[in-house]
């Protein structure tokens, strides 16, 4: 039974996780395991049925910052809340740092701590009193508590006995996390971290998720800034009508879709694009400029820029945009609703 729950150890990262981590004995390759997960929820009293997960297969490697994405509705609080054990699953299976969520419901809990998106403890606690009550919630004897420990790696030692109403917004969804983290759960789960939360203590957050990742915390983190699972996340799965639509490394995902482009500015109006043009995927916006679309890992580039330049356009200015997860996003969500 793997049962190193310390988030002390170090932490590979990037897209070979899984690969890196799969040989180290008592260690799960995968900290989530979800094969066929379906929940069919049942309106009270009615016959009325609505598939919030329909056969989800996910695996999330041990030591990874996974985001889970997907427009409202989609079923990713159903999926998190299963796991957490707030929803029974209708079937299929779901192991937690190796543990099945139904025939070993103890160390699957133990394994996973979630960070709600509201902010749910007594204004009139002090965090280290708060974290000692949870730390007793979970059954860690007083002898193996790390409240001290969590607090300073949250970066709220100094406040440890101020009142919780106290705290600044940014310090109060750290404890959020402190509190989550009181049993040492290998896998953290981050349910919307930053709704609503502005820039700078967004880009605070992001370091200390990443702080907890690099001490061996696999980090699932649900989002609707496409930003930050671009920032954040080694790999990324999109779930839209309760299914997964895409899954792989962050950098997989951008490199897949065609979502690079480049755009000519002209001196002079173009009344019709050069024959040589229609091998790519262009449009003309202006009569002064066109774009092109490209994937960003084909090497179409060179190509683009070779017709450009046989066709003899007085070209003033080149722009070129990355694209970036929202537009993948669309592209993949879209697809599946036609
Ligand atoms: N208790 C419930 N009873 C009936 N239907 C439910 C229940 N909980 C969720 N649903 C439905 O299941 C689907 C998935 O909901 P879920 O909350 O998992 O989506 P979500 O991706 O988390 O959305 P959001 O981003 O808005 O929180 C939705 O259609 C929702 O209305």
């Amino acid at each position: 039974m793997p049962d190193d729950h310390s988030y002390t150890t170090a932490s590979p990262r990037k897209e070979t996780v899984a690969q890196i981590q799969k040989d180290i004995p008592g260690m799960p390759t995968y900290a989530v395991e979800l094969e066929g997960l379906t929940k069919v929820y049942q309106a009270a009293g009615t016959a009325t049925e609505k598939r919030a997960l329909s056969s989800v297969d996910l695996k999330i490697p041990r030591g990874s910052i996974f985001g889970l994405l997907g427009p409202n509705g989609a079923g990713k609080s159903t999926l998190i809340n299963i796991l957490a054990g707030l929803v029974n699953k209708t079937s299929g299976s779901a192991k937690i740092w190796g543990h099945d969520i139904k025939e070993e419901m103890r160390p699957a809990r133990m394994s996973i701590g979630v960070v709600p998106q509201e902010l749910n403890f007594d204004p009139f606690f002090t965090p280290l009193e708060l974290l000692e009550l949870q730390a007793g919630l979970y059954g860690v004897p007083k002898s193996e508590r790390r409240s001290e420990e969590i607090l300073e790696v949250m970066g709220l030692s100094d406040k440890a006995k101020t009142y919780t109403r106290s705290l600044s917004g940014g310090m109060k969804r750290r404890l959020m996390v402190a509190k989550a983290m009181v049993h040492s759960p290998p896998i953290l789960v981050l349910d919307e971290p930053t709704a609503g939360v502005d820039i700078e203590l967004r880009q605070q957050l992001w370091a200390y998720v990443r702080e907890l990742n690099k001490r061996g915390t696999t980090i699932l983190l649900t989002t609707h800034y496409l930003e930050e699972a671009e920032e954040l996340c080694d790999e990324i799965a999109i779930i839209n009508h309760g299914q997964v639509i895409a899954c792989d490394t962050t950098q997989a995902l951008l490199a897949r879709i065609e979502s690079k482009t480049l755009t000519l500015s002209l001196s002079e109006d173009l009344n019709q694009l050069p024959n040589s043009f229609t091998r790519f995927h262009v449009e003309q916006k202006t009569p002064r400029q066109i774009t092109f679309s490209y994937k960003a890992d084909d090497g179409q580039l060179a190509d683009i820029l070779k017709a450009a330049n046989d066709a003899d356009l007085n070209i003033v200015d080149i722009m070129t945009d990355q694209g970036d997860l929202e537009d993948i996003f669309l592209q993949l969500t879209r697809g599946a609703h036609s």
